[in-house]
């Protein structure tokens, strides 16, 4: 096991870069699901799951049928040619070792399934431009799946009003307030008001007419 204690998450864009999954069953459908949304993804497998075979039809991740067992080192290489990321997620222990050090030779990032290796996949919620990642680094991915529930469970549609509310605040302000940490506080202020959460049940306009009554209020005693 890795030393676990230097991993960090990063958000990465990962619009045109390509991704190679081996392996098509139900790990490599998972994962093919997770990026297939924002990146080229190719998954190269004997079989596929009904999941990709639907994902394939529909041009969302490029399906490529053969034994990975016979394929030569060159048809390897082919395959990972240009990836920003390899997932060896076979059924086949030696066979997804195998390729890793192909990759490894290659200096492509690998996640590793069936052991923590250098890149660990968490537990994601999306929710608008809320983006959250979750791991245990690999020493309870159920937790991981768990956490997430319980997080999307907290993370109403009101978060996405509010980073929308918060987004047009700070643009507002940067041509209104000179300095930062004014800026700063007043977003505070509109982030911890009660009547600004509870305006978005009504609508979003509620909410930001009490959002800038909270900044006309405060450049009004600052003018003073
Ligand atoms: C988070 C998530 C992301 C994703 O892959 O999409 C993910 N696994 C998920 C679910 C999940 N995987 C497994 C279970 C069964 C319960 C359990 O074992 O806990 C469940 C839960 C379920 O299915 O309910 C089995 C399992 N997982 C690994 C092994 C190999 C091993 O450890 O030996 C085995 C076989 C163990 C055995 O043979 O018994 C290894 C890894 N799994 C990881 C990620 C990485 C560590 C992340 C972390 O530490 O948080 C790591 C290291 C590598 C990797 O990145 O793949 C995704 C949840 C997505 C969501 O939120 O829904
Ligand atoms: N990371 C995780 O969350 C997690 C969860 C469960 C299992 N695992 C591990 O991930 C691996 C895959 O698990 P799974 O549930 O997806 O298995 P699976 O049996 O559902 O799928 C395995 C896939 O590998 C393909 N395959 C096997 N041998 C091949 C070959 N020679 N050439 C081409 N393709 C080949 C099969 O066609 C199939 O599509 C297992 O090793 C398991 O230990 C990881």
């Amino acid at each position: 096991m890795a030393e676990t204690n230097n991993f960090l998450p990063l958000i990465l864009d990962l619009s045109g870069r390509k991704i190679v999954i081996f392996g098509g069953g139900s790990v490599g459908e998972r994962k093919a699901k997770l990026f297939s949304g924002c990146a080229d993804t190719l998954v190269a497998s004997l079989e596929f799951s009904q999941g990709l075979q639907e994902l394939g039809a529909s041009g969302h991740v490029r399906l490529v049928r053969l034994d990975l067992l016979t394929a030569s080192d060159s048809e390897l290489r082919e395959l990972i040619s240009g990836a920003f990321l390899v997932i060896p997620a076979t059924s086949n222990f030696e066979l997804n070792q195998e390729i890793t050090a192909i990759a490894r030779e290659n200096d492509i990032l690998i996640n590793q399934v069936d052991t923590l290796g250098s890149v660990v996949i968490p537990s994601v919620i999306k929710r608008g431009d809320l983006v959250i990642g979750i791991s245990t680094l690999g020493h309870s991915p159920a937790v991981s799946k768990y956490t997430r529930r319980q997080i999307e469970g907290l993370v109403t549609p009101e978060y996405s009003d509010m980073i929308r509310l918060q987004d047009e605040l700070r643009n507002y302000l940067k041509q209104h307030v000179a300095e930062q940490r004014q800026r700063k506080a007043i977003l505070w202020k509109v982030l911890e008001s009660e009547a600004v959460w509870n305006g978005f049940s009504d609508s979003y306009e509620k909410a930001a007419e009490r959002a800038y009554a909270i900044v006309s209020g405060y450049l009004d005693n600052s003018s003073r």
